[in-house]
């Protein structure tokens, strides 16, 4: 099976190369001599980039597969230039036993879109109280390697401590969701001057904070890897940079929407836009960008949230937090870091596919387009531009914030280990 890509620009550089992939592998780049039979991709000097990895995604299966099922989910992030997603453990059942973890990874690997890798829940039915089995799916056949209660955050500092320090013996990483439970009792919206005014309860900055500064001391003393979810204010990005200084193993990752919006989007009152950790402020927004572009913050995940409409579309105390991400990432970060200027095609490359990787401790992902590497390639046309419409969307679910928005950036293919998974919006 072969497949070439004609004319394309590995990382948006140089004169367009053809592209040759024989058995799932790159064997050529330059001008290459294409088997008759093989598939041809024309590329017209579109952007050829390693396939993006989502360390942050929910797809709600088992338990909510009337928002979000490992099939359409695989769907969105093939379309979204996705090749691996890291699915989080916040179903129902949990996520906290090799039974859930390997009917993930199995399901994934038949949907075959993209590799589904499960994260493991870090304490046992999310509860915060006692650590779950985290060697026994380490070592089942889904290889757990990400491990997170996310949608909670692993609050008492004792468990935490642990988790870290079994953790490097297992040669994982605990991704935390930061958020101090006793300082967002009731929280709604970012504590500050426009929640005021409508009068919900603030979710302070310091309750992320306070927990990011905590976590980096504790996975500094025990010598592990620490990885920090959706980072959100402009006080998280200033400890990072503290600790990283200090030689901590920390890595973050920011969404799309924390890029772009902020609780500007508050006055129109649609719960579409209520997601946890909340839309900050202007400035918040201001520095995660630059955050990223220097490296501060690692990588964009997309926090793929998806919520059926009797869930989302109500009052907003009531809607539950979280938004659609997977399908409109790569033209948010296009938007608020290409077109900007802070991040050419190779900084896209590293935030969204090869610093997840190696976050994720994904061998054949996030790796150069070259000769011999594995042909897990995403292709962007990057003057073209779409409409989002969440009616469009593969997502069961529709809560995209990003309605009717005209965004640059469209993925106009995306290849599996050679196989084509996804061509001009179609999943193949
Ligand atoms: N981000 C959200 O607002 N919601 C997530 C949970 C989470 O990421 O904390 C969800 O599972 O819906
Ligand atoms: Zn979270
Ligand atoms: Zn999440």
């Amino acid at each position: 099976m072969s497949t070439v890509i004609k004319g394309a620009r590995p990382y948006g550089e140089g004169d367009p190369v053809d592209v040759l992939i024989e058995d799932g592998v790159i064997t050529g780049i330059g001008t290459v001599q294409a088997p008759e039979d093989a598939e041809v991709i024309e590329a017209n000097g579109q952007v050829l980039l390693p396939g993006f990895v989502d360390l942050h995604t929910h797809l709600r299966e088992p338990g909510r597969e009337d928002t979000e099922t490992i099939d359409t989910g695989s769907a969105a992030a093939a379309l979204g230039g996705y090749t691996a997603v890291f699915a989080m453990a916040n179903t129902d059942p949990v996520a906290d036993n090799a039974v859930i973890v390997d009917h993930v990874w199995r399901r994934g690997q038949e949907v075959g879109l993209v590799d589904v890798h499960p994260v493991g829940a870090v304490t046992v039915g999310l509860k915060g109280e006692k650590l779950a089995e985290l060697g026994t799916m380490a070592n089942s056949q889904a290889r757990v390697k990400v491990f997170s209660d996310d949608g909670l955050c692993v609050a008492d500092p004792l468990l935490m401590r642990r988790a870290l320090e079994y953790s490097t013996a297992l040669d994982v990483v605990i991704a935390q969701h930061a958020e101090e439970p006793r300082l967002t009792v009731g929280a709604q919206a970012h504590e500050g001057e426009r929640a005021a005014r409508l009068g919900y309860t603030g979710w302070p900055a310091a309750a992320e904070e306070s927990i990011v500064a905590r976590d980096c001391l504790l996975a500094l003393h025990a010598n592990a890897r620490l990885h920090v979810c959706h980072v959100s204010t402009s006080g998280t990005a200033d400890v990072l940079a503290w600790a990283k200084d200090r030689g901590t193993k920390v890595s973050a990752e920011v969404t799309p929407h924390h890029l772009l919006l902020t609780d500007e989007r508050l006055a129109t009152y649609d719960p579409v836009n209520k997601v946890n950790p909340p839309l900050r402020t202007e400035s918040d927004a201001e520095k995660l960008r630059t955050a990223l572009a220097e490296g501060v913050i690692d990588c964009v995940a997309t926090d793929h949230a998806p919520h059926a409409v009797q869930d989302k579309d109500t009052e907003w105390t009531a809607a539950r937090p979280g938004m659609l991400g997977l399908q409109t990432a790569l033209s948010i970060v296009a938007e608020t870091m290409v077109r900007t200027g802070l991040l050419d095609w190779r900084g896209v490359a590293r935030v969204m596919s090869e610093r997840p990787a190696e976050i994720g401790n994904l061998a054949d992902q996030g790796r150069p387009i070259a000769v011999g590497e594995p042909a897990n390639l995403t292709l962007v046309d990057p003057d073209a531009e779409w409409t989002v419409r969440g009616a469009e969307l593969a997502s069961i679910a529709a809560n995209t914030p990003y309605e009717g928005m005209r965004l640059p950036g469209v993925v106009t293919a995306t290849l599996l280990r050679g196989r084509l998974t996804a061509r001009d919006g179609k999943v193949c």
